[in-house]
């Protein structure tokens, strides 16, 4: 950012990402940042930023008042409060933006309470944390004011190496709610189902391999975060509700297709979910190279168009990220992997899959396009999650497997019953719209997870990086890029 004129920086609200933003910008030679949080943190902020160049103000009035291009980094359900609070001091010709994972309430708080002087233009940052910014989406919404502030706010995020992706404030909720809300439904319903069980699925005496490794660390990943970026994504989003009730629905119909038995009305509905969502002919695998391209369409297979390459997940490298430990790791390894929300299960028994028959289910039913929006917009998550689902549909021997375990299969019929619950008890949960009773369903499960925290989160952290590299033709060392 040397050479001209660089605007002067504000972050409102120095959480998690807040301090990533400020302390990222400020590496990356942004001079001039002043950040607040809560007037009562004043104190400690300039404690802790004592030296660093990164100056703490009293308050969002204070920051408003002196910066170019203010972010608003608070908890969703807290920015039109914190906006109607601190907007009408936006300084003259500024910018202003929002981290906010949703939205429809951003944008409405920013259209009532900033002054009409004052730019629109948010960003969104589709990871964490704790996961580096190179190469991940920063979505820039460029909402209101003249273009050139757009260059702007690309030239402040340069150093971050994100990928910039371009949407309205519209796209930007409909394409999260398909990639994070839905997804992180399922992952939140896998923890509820262990923890309605009372069972820790790596202590099951049982090895935890393959795509079961996916589930597990990323249910731990998301339990250890803060419950509220979560809520908010799913609450406030007004096109979230549609996707999670959707899911639900596909759980329990495919579910109730299994208890009663109904062979071919299961083998039917997976198998047209499978063509429609990946575009594969029934009892075709497709080629094995990474060369060929995924196709995806949302109504027939004859549409389909080529969209990415596949994520072709491997056992290998899911197995070095097991949470099982190195006693459980000599077991045969698994196209019969052990149970999917499940517990108490020998490992070489297959089972349903249930939570991913019913992913790609409600894909093919709302005609999302898992590719494409992974291309757009993906988190690190949803790479996941399409990547396992990939892994289960693409084997037509491994599908077939699943669909014959969940017809005959009693061992996990339990745990697929848990799943059930789970998801349906998510889904209303999020449709009454209410974050504490989206708060006691997350911290009950989280409290039941926590003392793994620590261990899964570098696991999950080395893991995405694995993967993530082996995507990108890199060759990983292994270490994590969690900072
Ligand atoms: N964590 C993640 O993975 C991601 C989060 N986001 C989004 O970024 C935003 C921030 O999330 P995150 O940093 O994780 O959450 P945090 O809870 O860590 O940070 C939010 C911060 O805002 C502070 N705050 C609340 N009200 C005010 C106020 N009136 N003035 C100043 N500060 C205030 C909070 O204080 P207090 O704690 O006292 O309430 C807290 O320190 C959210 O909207 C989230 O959806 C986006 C991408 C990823
Ligand atoms: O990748 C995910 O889905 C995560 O869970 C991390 C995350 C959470 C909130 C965001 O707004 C963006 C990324």
């Amino acid at each position: 950012m040397s050479g001209q004129k660089q605007p002067v920086v504000g972050i409102i609200g120095m959480g998690d990402m807040g301090r990533m933003y400020a302390k990222r910008l400020k590496a990356g030679g942004v001079d001039s940042i002043y950040v607040c949080d809560k007037p009562e943190s004043y104190e400690t902020l300039q404690k802790e930023f004592e030296g660093t160049g990164i100056i703490p103000l009293p308050n969002g009035h204070s920051v408003s008042r002196l910066s170019d291009f203010i972010i608003y980094s608070v908890e969703a359900a807290a920015l039109t409060a914190v906006v109607r609070e601190y907007g009408p001091s936006t300084k003259i010709g500024a910018v202003v933006a929002g981290q906010t994972s949703v939205k429809a309430p951003e944008k409405e708080a920013f259209e009532n309470y900033l002054p009409e002087d004052v730019g629109i233009t948010s960003v969104h940052s589709l990871h964490g944390p704790t996961v580096t910014t190179e190469g991940q989406p920063l979505i820039i919404i460029h909402h209101r004011g003249p273009e050139s502030n757009i260059k702007m706010v690309e030239d402040v995020f340069r150093s971050f190496k994100s990928r910039y992706v371009y949407l309205s404030y519209e796209e930007h909720d409909e394409v999260t709610a398909n990639t994070q809300a839905v997804t992180h439904a399922a992952f939140l319903s896998m923890g509820t189902a262990w923890k309605n069980s009372s069972s820790y699925p790596w202590e099951t005496a049982r090895y935890v391999s393959g795509i079961e490794v996916v589930k597990v660390n990323i249910t731990l990943r998301i339990y250890s975060a803060k419950w509220h970026v979560y809520a908010g994504l799913a609450l406030l989003n007004p096109s979230a509700k549609i996707q999670i009730q959707q899911y639900s629905k596909s759980v329990t119909e495919l579910f109730k297709l299994m208890v009663e038995n109904k062979q071919k009305e299961l083998q039917d509905r997976v198998w047209e979910s499978r063509e429609k969502v990946f575009g594969w002919k029934k009892n075709q695998d497709p080629p094995s190279s990474s060369s060929s391209s995924t196709s995806s369409s949302s109504s027939s297979s004859s549409e389909n168009h080529q969209i990415r390459d596949p994520i072709l997940l491997s056992e290998k490298i899911l197995d070095e990220f097991s949470l099982g430990g190195s006693s459980n790791l000599n077991s045969s390894s698994s196209s019969s992997s052990p149970s999917n929300e499940g517990v108490n299960v020998n490992s070489s028994t297959p089972n349903s899959h249930l939570s991913l028959l019913a992913m790609v289910d409600c894909w093919s039913k709302l005609g999302i396009r898992p590719y494409e929006h992974l291309t757009v917009a993906g988190t690190p998550v949803f790479m996941l999650w399409i990547g396992v689902a990939e892994y289960l549909f693409r084997s037509t021997s491994l599908l077939s497997s699943a669909i014959q375990a969940a017809l005959s299969d009693r061992i996990h019929r339990p745990d697929d019953i848990e799943f059930v619950v789970a998801a349906r008890g998510w889904s209303e949960c999020i449709s009454f719209g209410n974050f504490d009773l989206y708060q006691k369903r997350f911290e009950e499960t989280s409290n039941f997870f926590s003392p793994r925290f620590e261990e899964a989160t570098k696991l999950g952290g080395r893991m995405i990086k694995a993967i993530q590299d082996m995507q990108a033709g890199k060759k990983t060392n292994g270490e994590p890029n969690v900072q």
